[in-house]
């Protein structure tokens, strides 16, 4: 390790979103010989060995999950459990704060970055290390969903202070107040917060590593940017006949899709949710697959060219790095707000439109936004390819990620001289 360089603990939240945002930034440290000790369970290391690029200078650091009551055996992350255990594991994670702490003597980084563990910043205080809470959500999503005001009022408009924007959240997006308000709990760390570091968006790298056999083979026998593809995420879980919608809006583009869905509510695999005969009539150019995929591999296939996402801000991060265009169809939470955000104030995606007061979606929603950006004749497609195409080329611009990193690190290094 250099001189100036830093010893990191990163410990994120026991979410796939969070643990992926962390590695990005972890990557980023180790591109200029920062060390990173990076704590996750066990188990979920393997999912996250493909977003490691730099594995001699990122050092995982496995944690067993502990038992909690209610808490099914051998959960790991919020992929594997509905939202209301999330306090469950939350509470799993508060009893690791002693193997933390004998981790953090032995390791004596200078810093740890953290963000739903409330107690690291006294724990850090204690033994002279200076905690960061890295915020995984964007900042539009942080100055609406992280205020005192009472909540579903003053979601129907932006935050006092806030830019002109296209923001708004909808009565049926109130769901996603009992969200924030859990999340308010869980980042209750905010309130520690001291100073306020801008650290930029990190985008990830490509993968080093190859398209599974599987898809690669699949995806090569269609033409270039004709195939849909769509993944909510680690989390999200559809009502059965939104799943079913969603499907029978792909079937109705009339182009192939790969959908990487987790099985609707009650139902165990998406098979036994499947529509009536949709199986037999999109053999040919139609998966549906509840598994686990290789999603930025997929993304930048030439083959795949919409994405439709439920606006998780790791996979929107993901998506503007790639060339697909983008459908946005938000969930749950700071969603909404990220989908506003891409769709009406950059406008580089369409929102599959919602009922106003049920937030139901349809088939004819989901075919109509899937042609608008694939389709050459629309006026919106094409403005959205090209601000797509726009914003892309602006992010990916040579020395723009390194301009605001260094000057993170700048930050991070004054920090240790106070
Ligand atoms: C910050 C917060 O993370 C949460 O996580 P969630 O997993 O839903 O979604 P992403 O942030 O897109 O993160 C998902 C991550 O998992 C990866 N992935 C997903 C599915 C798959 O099959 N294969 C993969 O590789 C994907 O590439 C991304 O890196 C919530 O959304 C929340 O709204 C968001 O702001």
């Amino acid at each position: 390790m250099g001189e100036n360089s830093f010893k990191i603990v990163m410990y994120p939240w026991f979410a796939m979103g969070h643990l992926t945002t962390f590695l990005h930034i972890s990557n980023k440290f180790a591109e200029k010989a920062h060390q990173i000790f990076f704590i996750l369970p066990t188990r979920t290391q393997s999912k996250l060995h493909q977003f490691n690029l730099h594995p001699d200078l990122i050092k995982f650091i496995p944690i067993t999950v502990p038992q909690v009551e209610g808490l099914p055996d051998g959960i790991e992350t919020t992929a594997d459990i509905p939202f209301p255990m999330y306090s469950l594991l939350r509470h799993a994670m508060d009893l690791t704060e002693p193997a933390i702490e004998a981790l953090l003597r032995e390791l004596k980084p200078h810093f740890i970055f953290f963000d739903f563990t409330h107690w690291l910043p006294a724990l850090a205080r204690r033994l002279g290390i200076k905690s960061v809470h890295y915020c995984t959500i964007s900042p539009a999503s942080v100055a609406y969903l992280f205020r005192d005001e009472p909540a579903a009022d003053a979601f129907m408009e932006p935050p006092p202070g806030f830019p002109p924007s296209a923001i708004i959240l909808y009565k049926h997006e109130a769901r996603g107040v009992d969200t924030i308000n859990n999340i308010k709990e869980f980042g209750s760390a905010m309130k520690f917060v001291q100073r306020v570091l801008t650290a930029g968006q990190f985008l990830p790298e490509p993968p080093t590593s190859t398209l599974d056999e599987k898809w690669a083979k699949w995806l090569d026998q269609f033409k270039p940017k004709s195939v849909i593809f769509c993944s909510f995420g680690s989390e999200a879980r559809l009502e059965k006949d939104q799943f079913q919608e969603l499907i029978l809006g792909f079937e109705l583009t009339g182009f192939p899709f790969l959908a990487a869905l987790k099985p609707p509510i009650g139902a165990e695999t998406v098979d036994e949710a499947l529509p009536e005969g949709f199986r037999e009539r999109s053999a040919e150019r139609g998966i549906v697959d509840g598994g686990w995929v290789q999603q930025q591999l997929i993304l930048s296939h030439p083959s795949v060219g919409c994405f439709v996402t439920h606006c998780g801000w790791g996979s929107l991060s993901e998506a503007m790095v790639n060339e697909c265009q983008l459908v946005l169809l938000p969930h749950v939470g700071d969603q909404p707000i990220n989908a506003r955000l891409m769709g009406g104030d950059l406008r580089v995606g369409v929102e599959v439109e919602k009922g106003g007061e049920d937030g139901l979606f349809t088939r004819e929603g989901v075919m109509n936004a899937i042609r608008l950006v694939m389709e050459d004749e629309s006026e919106i497609g094409r403005e959205v390819r090209a601000k797509h195409a726009e914003w892309r080329k602006f992010l990916l611009r040579e020395g723009l990620e390194n301009s605001y990193f260094d000057d993170f690190v700048h930050k991070l290094q004054r920090l240790l001289e106070h």
